[in-house]
């Protein structure tokens, strides 16, 4: 998840790193490599991360260690772990001899591929091309951790903490804060890091919700990728597209196939589903038009949006799709969604939504 911030973006905006060296080593910027040299910053997100001195700290990229050695001073034990071999080798050497070397673990991996241990606390000056993985792969480790201060990009900072009606407001934003209590904790500008990146940074603070919230992930995230597609088009107008409700049907029959249950959203049991759920009378199509005919439905965008139906009479596999189309309109009118943009939603509404189709046996994932 998170395609548009994981990838090279981040890579290529803390570009830079060419040529400048620390004891002989080499920044690379494919491995993000920005040290942070300003001990002020250093120690601040330490004091935020209120290590105590029972804690197992995680830090991912520990670098040439400038967060490493003052973790190492607070805390019971710290893992560290760390792509560069060379990083290795020069951690290795800056520990030794200081008494503190038996509370340090170095793993020699990539973080995203590498099974994490056991940690209270996760603490990063986080190579920024593996951001959105790295979010998503703290905040499903179990045991759940305490707390994690991660250093990321400004932007990815601000899409992580942004509230509905935010213009950064996104899946991104949804997922994480689904799982986690996050907060921006501060802005460290780029003069802060060696070699200086191109983007500004921000400390972030995420603190998981525990429980987490009982649903199916994947399809939760299978539904907001739906209502994400365009941000502030209406869900009436999203889940009327011919391939969305194509989709959906397709994803009914999986369902079905592998759950049991009723089999298809024109068969006579879901009729009966339907029919509960939106409180009306009678069967098929003729049923929700009682309740939410879609020409009923006031929709400033759409003539832009329509699309043609592809039903003929008698055509069965165009019937079918023009019945879904028609339920689902009228399921998301009855529930108060068919004017929804997913940029003003939240948490709360996008859980109703998603409880919304489960009640009529639709499902975002098989
Ligand atoms: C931004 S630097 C931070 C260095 C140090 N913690 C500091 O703040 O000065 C990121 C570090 O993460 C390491 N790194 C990059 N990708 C990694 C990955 N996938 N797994 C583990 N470490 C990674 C880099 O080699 C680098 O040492």
């Amino acid at each position: 998840m998170g395609k548009k911030q994981s990838g090279g973006g981040h890579s290529r905006g803390r570009s830079g790193g060419d040529g400048v060296a620390h004891r002989g080593i080499e920044f690379q910027k494919t491995y993000g490599q920005h040290i942070l040299k300003n001990p002020l910053i250093v120690n601040a997100i330490i004091d935020k991360a209120a290590i105590r001195g029972s804690d197992t700290v995680l830090e991912v990229g520990p670098g040439t260690g400038n967060l490493t050695v003052k973790l190492l001073s607070v805390a019971k034990h710290v893992v560290a772990v760390e792509v560069d071999s060379r990083m290795v080798v020069e951690i290795h050497k800056r520990v030794q001899g200081s008494g503190l070397e038996s509370k340090l673990t170095i793993q020699h991996a990539d973080v995203i591929k590498t099974q994490l241990p056991y940690f209270d606390v996760c603490v990063s000056n986080t190579p920024y091309q593996i951001s959105s993985p790295l979010v998503f792969k703290l905040l499903a480790h179990r045991p759940m951790f305490r707390v994690a201060l991660l250093m990321f990009q400004r932007e990815f900072a601000l899409r992580l903490v942004a509230r509905p009606g935010d213009e950064l407001y996104c899946r991104l934003s949804v997922n994480t804060q689904l799982l986690a209590k996050v907060d921006h904790v501060m802005k460290v500008g780029r003069n802060n890091f060696r070699p200086p990146p191109k983007v500004e940074s921000s400390v972030v603070r995420l603190e998981p919700r525990s429980p987490p919230p009982p649903i199916n992930f994947v399809e939760w995230d299978g539904l907001l990728r739906l209502c994400f597609t365009r941000k502030n088009k209406t869900l009436g107008s999203i889940f009327r597209q011919n391939q969305v409700v194509k989709m959906i049907v397709e994803n009914a029959k999986t369902y079905t196939s592998l759950v049991g249950g009723p089999t298809l959203l024109s068969d006579d049991a879901l009729n009966r589903m339907f029919e509960d759920a939106l409180g009306v009378s009678g069967t098929g199509a003729s049923a929700t038009k009682k309740s939410g005919d879609m020409s009923d439905i006031e929709d400033d965008d759409r003539n832009e949006e329509d699309e043609p139906d592809e039903s003929h009479p008698g055509a069965g596999k165009s019937d079918e799709l023009r019945d879904a189309k028609q339920r689902i309109a009228a399921l998301l009118e009855q529930r108060g969604f068919a004017k929804s943009r997913a940029s003003k939603m939240s948490i709360e509404d996008f859980l109703s939504l998603l409880k919304s189709f489960n009640d009529v046996g639709i499902h975002f994932a098989s």
